[in-house]
């Protein structure tokens, strides 16, 4: 390490997310960076998510009184400040080395909930202990439903308020990028609730959906859902929401941008459960564009990554800060002053 490496973080030079990515890249190994920022095979989906999101353009409202901007909202029957959440994502010590509970530390100073992932490496009853927000947890279902049955039973008694259930993951993508640095765990970290392995679940089905149901007390939302006809058979198995997600860009190359799946997803379900979304998400704009689409909230997978390695928890509360306050920008300047008003007419149709 150099010493420009070792200085210590300043968040007050970061304007915006995109600037966060070489500085935290300055401070992570080479593995861990590559870990987080790659997606699989090409990487089409991952530009796809923000290009996608750079091409809608916005249709502004002016002379709206918005000196009192509103972003709250109620989820599942919790009350969220803002609609974005912190995505579930695997391996934050390395990362940074205070890892998850540097993550719940800086999610609860922002007022957001946490999504934890299986893969953490730090156990649960670690990060309830620190994080003072919400917490939600991702679930990896493994074929061994004893398992499974106790690992959901024990994020509900670590007070995990809702869990996202990951479906697009039967094995996982073509990740070249972590191939050619052999990506593994450095020696000492481990995954505490995921003691084996990967063993992905090839055999999930909606059976387990079902099933998860009948085990689970807090509300459960399939995340990974980008086919219209899947979140038919989601409401259908009576969840209680979707994740419209690609997983950025890291499992199967070439599917569309969420922002391009989210309006016939919406569509079909037809508000009959919430609709959340990630995926790119990296201004208050596209946060914006998300919700005039359908989704009830967003979530952010990388950036939060990416301000972890830089600053721990004061980096992990500088990106939610960020990009909530874009949004209330975003809401000021086209002239909606509640989520209830960014309706589909903030989106410009060139042919109108
Ligand atoms: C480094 C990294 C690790 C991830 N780990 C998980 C995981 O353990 N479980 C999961 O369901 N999704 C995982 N994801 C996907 C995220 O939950 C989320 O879908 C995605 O990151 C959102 O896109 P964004 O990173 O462009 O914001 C991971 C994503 C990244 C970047
Ligand atoms: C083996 C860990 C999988 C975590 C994950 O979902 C991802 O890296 O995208």
């Amino acid at each position: 390490m150099n010493s420009h490496q070792q200085a210590p973080p300043d968040l007050s030079t970061l304007v915006n997310l995109f600037d966060l990515e070489p500085l935290a890249a300055a401070r992570m190994t080479t593995m861990a960076y590559e870990y987080v920022a790659s997606g699989a095979a090409d990487e089409f989906t991952v530009r796809w998510n923000r290009q996608a999101f750079d091409a809608i353009r916005l249709n502004p409202r002016v002379l709206v009184d918005v000196s009192q901007l509103d972003t709250r909202l109620s989820l599942f029957g919790q009350e969220l400040p803002y609609p974005i959440l912190i995505a579930p994502t695997a391996f934050h010590k390395i990362m940074h080395p205070d890892g998850e509970l540097a993550t719940a530390r800086g999610a609860g100073a922002a007022s957001a909930t946490y999504v934890i992932s299986s893969f953490t490496t730090t156990p649960l009853d670690d990060i309830a202990r620190v994080a003072s927000g919400p917490l939600w947890f991702q679930l990896y279902m493994s074929n061994d439903r004893a398992y499974t049955r106790d690992l959901i039973q024990h994020a509900e008694a670590q007070g995990c308020r809702a869990l996202c259930v990951t479906v697009d993951t039967p094995v996982l993508g073509a990740r070249n990028r972590q191939q050619r640095v052999g990506f593994a765990l450095p020696d000492g970290i481990t995954t505490p609730l995921m003691p084996n392995a990967m063993a992905p679940s090839t055999s999930l089905t909606w059976h387990d959906v079902a099933w998860l149901k009948s085990v689970a007390n807090v509300p459960i939302l399939l995340k990974g859902i980008l086919n219209p006809d899947d979140a038919e058979l989601a409401v259908q198995a009576g969840v209680a929401g979707i994740i419209v997600s690609n997983h950025s860009g890291r499992n199967l190359d070439t599917v569309p941008a969420t922002i391009d799946a989210l309006p016939r997803i919406t569509e079909r379900v037809a508000g009959r459960i919430p609709i959340l979304l990630d995926g790119g998400i990296r201004r208050g704009t596209d946060v914006l564009k998300a919700i005039a689409l359908g989704a009830s909230a967003v979530l952010v997978g990388k950036p939060i990554c990416f301000g972890l390695a830089y600053g721990g928890a004061a980096g992990v509360t500088k990106v939610l800060d960020i990009l909530r306050d874009e949004l209330e920008l975003a809401m000021a300047l086209t002239g909606r002053a509640t989520l209830a008003d960014i309706d589909e007419s903030v989106i410009w149709r060139s042919n109108r």
